[in-house]
């Protein structure tokens, strides 16, 4: 019997020459990742009085939830962090001006096919994009991986996501996530690694790559993969790394799978997780006209530079409806750049839009805060009660084109009755 992609990476990562499901094997992660949290980490060493790190060169520090600091606590963790990374010689120490950790590492050609990473944060899943094992783990497993340099973990099973495209218009890597999270349920992966095969993926934008991976984490997936391919190694050589310097994993023909689902992604519709669970999923029509207050753009799901590239599409010429507020936080400060140089900030600027400064902002709670009774229509990944302020406000979870078009009339709105409608009045 073949063997997964699970089954082989941490057969490598481990360096034994296989591993079977349910099998604990004791893994040797090439990034390990942590972001404000590892003032925790660098707490727990000084309490342990340990002072010498396995590898620094595998360490990477990510200043990304609620940044900048917006109280003293938050502000002393930072430094604590600052300081730490430079009397260490963390290198992959970025502070708060960088952007969401997941992306930012990407971006910076951190993440190759082939590594086994963790960190502490539950989205590491999102590095599947680039064939890679991500997944989040706590900061007390991260601090005992940053002192002995091996971590622990047991082999997971693997359920194969077949996905023929390609997508039915107005649809996108975010619909298709919401609609298996509504009918797998938040727990319908708990453990398990999830790839996604089929049509669809092959050839796919690592922008929508990462939208999947992301999501799977909602699911409850240990990792999460798509097949590396001419893509993934173009992104990679865009930033200086080249095929010699990883080891693409490919999941045997005839690996075993626990369970295959078939997706045909010319029947999607744009789907919307509605208030307080990610898998409280409903096809547009059925919360088309719910009026909103905020449009959320954000997060490590849906902030990169595609989506606010579609975003801006939807809103080029538009106006945000009076008296809601749409708040847009890139991902990374490259996207920033990027959008500001071609235009695309402008196009949203003009059309009401509020940036605030890349990371993850408004997903963490931290400013695009809702009172009592307000509601948010969010691209984020979570919609959990009191996430984004009061515990008596609501979120809705769509894709970047159902937040533009939502923000352009103030009620939750199916983009495409939008762009026909605005093509005819014209
Ligand atoms: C703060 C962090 C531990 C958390 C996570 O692990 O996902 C956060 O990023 C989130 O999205 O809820
Ligand atoms: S952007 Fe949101 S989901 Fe992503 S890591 Fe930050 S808080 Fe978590």
């Amino acid at each position: 019997m073949g063997k997964t992609f699970a089954e082989k990476v941490l057969a490598e990562a481990a360096g034994v020459p296989v591993t079977t499901a349910g099998e604990v094997v004791n893994v040797y992660p090439k990034l390990i990742m942590s972001h404000v949290a590892s003032w925790r980490c660098i707490r727990t060493i000084e309490k342990m009085g340990v002072d010498k790190l396995y590898d620094v060169d595998r360490i990477a520090m990510v200043m990304d939830h609620i940044s900048p600091a917006q109280s003293a606590k938050i502000a002393a963790d930072h430094k604590l962090c600052r300081e730490f990374a430079k009397e260490k010689k963390v290198e992959k120490f970025y502070d708060v001006n960088a952007g969401i950790a997941h992306v930012v590492l990407m971006e910076d050609g951190h993440v190759r096919p082939g590594m086994v990473i963790i960190g502490t944060d539950s989205h590491s899943t999102i590095y599947g994009a680039l064939g890679a094992a991500g997944t989040g783990v706590g900061f007390s497993e991260v601090t005992a991986t940053w002192v002995t340099g091996y971590l622990w973990m047991k082999v997971p099973e693997s359920i194969k996501v077949n996905i023929e495209g390609p997508l039915a218009p107005g649809t996108s890597a975010k619909d298709l996530m919401l609609k298996l999270l509504g009918d797998l349920t938040a727990d319908g992966a708990t453990y398990y690694s999830v790839e996604f095969h089929g049509s669809y993926v092959n050839g796919l934008s690592i922008s929508e790559r990462m939208t999947l991976c992301n999501l799977a984490m909602e699911l409850g997936a240990k990792f999460a993969y798509v097949r590396p391919d001419e893509v993934v190694r173009d992104y990679l050589r865009e930033r200086g790394v080249y095929p010699e310097d990883y080891n693409e994993i490919h999941p045997d023909p005839d690996a075993e799978y626990v369970k295959t689902i078939e997706v045909d992604g010319s029947k999607l519709v744009p789907q919307v997780a509605a208030p307080h669970t990610v898998d409280n999923v409903k096809p547009i029509d059925e919360v088309k006209g719910i009026k909103v207050d905020q449009v959320f753009i954000g997060s490590c799901a849906n902030a990169k530079y595609e989506d606010l590239a579609i975003a801006a599409n939807v809103l080029k010429g538009k106006k945000v409806a009076p008296g809601v507020r749409l708040i847009v936080t890139p991902a990374s400060k490259n996207i920033m750049n990027r959008i500001v140089e071609d235009g695309i900030f402008q196009t949203l600027l003009e059309s009401g839009a509020l940036f605030t400064n890349p990371g993850c902002g408004g997903c963490a709670g931290d400013g695009a805060s809702m009172a009592d009774g307000e509601v948010t229509l969010s691209t984020a990944n979570r919609n959990f009660q009191g996430r984004m302020g009061s515990y008596h406000s609501e979120i809705y979870l769509a894709s970047p084109e159902v937040a533009a078009a939502t923000a352009i009339r103030g009620e939750i709105t199916d983009p495409r009755e939008l762009t026909v409608g605005e093509e005819v009045a014209g």
